[in-house]
């Protein structure tokens, strides 16, 4: 991808996505006949959260899509934790599963990390439980979180080799801003990962090559504090109030102010179509590689490097 001076290049996250995608069909079709039967995703969605259920259905749907097997398991909201814990209990003792991911946020009575633990690592497609994350930290082989697979690999396919680049995360969520910290570590970047109370951000983003926005607030990150070239990630997906679509209108903006940080960016990730559908794009990533590993067998050539 070549910078184009004064306007940032708009990353298509769809199109990367798709590519992606068509990878992993690719290696699903080498992976079956060793396997013996498609690679499998369980995913369980607890309540009718409206976004979650979109998502869901798209995760399902791509997963159909490129050759797996998809089981969905829906609950009630009022669902008992232990309940839920002996779900997943059961997946895990599927040999036939190859990945589980519970959907989140879990209803409020929920403890997520209970239910996340219970998953067996081996089958921990978003890369969330503590052992994943301790592999990840070790620079061990294991499952790595979906969204900050998708920043780190857009960030290569726009800015080539990420050796000595200086990153930084806004935002230290377990689902994004920790483990986008020690994957882009694991690709010799320098890395600051910032939050709520760092000091000084704009000064230290002025120094970034690569800036991840996943604060979780709507365009907190101003395009005065982007270095000329810099490639932009924007995780946030926030919906606000769209006066200008008429009375009760929305819109979703990321948690970069787009139209000033494109001028000064080389690079930057849209919202919606940037980050988002990336990490339904390492979700198929990852139930492939969970499924071949699983079984002894080496990673499909179609996903080699992803
Ligand atoms: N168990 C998990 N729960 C949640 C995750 C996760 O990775 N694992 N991430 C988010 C939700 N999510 C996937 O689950 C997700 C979010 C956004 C998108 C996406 O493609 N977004 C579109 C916009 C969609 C819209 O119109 O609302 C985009 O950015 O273009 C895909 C997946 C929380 N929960």
């Amino acid at each position: 991808m070549k910078p184009v001076p004064g306007a940032a290049s708009v990353i298509d996250g769809k199109a990367a996505a798709a590519l992606i995608d068509s990878h992993v069909k690719a290696g699903v079709a080498q992976l079956e006949s060793r396997l013996g039967r498609a690679p499998c995703l369980a995913v369980v969605l607890v309540g009718e959260d409206p976004a979650s259920q979109v998502y869901v259905r798209n995760k399902v749907k791509r997963t159909e899509a490129a050759g797996m097997r998809s089981i969905e398991i829906r609950r009630d909201a009022r669902i008992e934790e232990a309940e839920l814990v002996g779900i997943v209990e059961a997946l895990n003792a599927d040999d036939a599963v190859d990945g589980i991911l519970v959907q989140m946020p879990l209803p409020g009575h929920i403890d997520p990390y209970r239910v996340v633990e219970t998953i067996d690592p081996d089958k921990d497609v978003d890369g969330l439980t503590a052992t994943s994350a301790g592999r990840l930290v070790q620079g061990a082989p294991g499952l790595r979180p979906c969204t900050p697979s998708g920043c780190v690999w857009l960030a290569r396919q726009a800015l080539g080799e990420l050796s000595g680049k200086s990153v930084v995360v806004i935002g230290r969520s377990i689902l994004v801003g920790k483990p986008a910290a020690f994957l882009f570590l694991e690709q010799n970047c320098t890395v600051m990962l910032s939050h709520s109370r760092t000091l000084d951000l704009p000064e230290h983003c002025a120094r970034a090559d690569i800036v991840v926005a996943a604060a979780g607030r709507p365009e907190m990150v101003k395009g005065a504090w982007i270095k000329e070239g810099a490639c932009v990630l924007d995780v946030g997906i926030n919906r606000v109030d769209a006066p200008e679509k008429g009375e009760g209108g929305t819109k979703l903006v990321g948690d970069v102010a787009y139209d000033e940080a494109a001028r000064r960016a080389g690079f930057i990730t849209p919202v919606p179509g940037g980050i988002g559908p990336m990490t339904i794009a390492f979700l198929l990533v990852n139930t492939l590689k969970a499924a071949a590993a699983r079984a002894g067998l080496a990673q499909p050539e179609a996903i080699r490097g992803l």
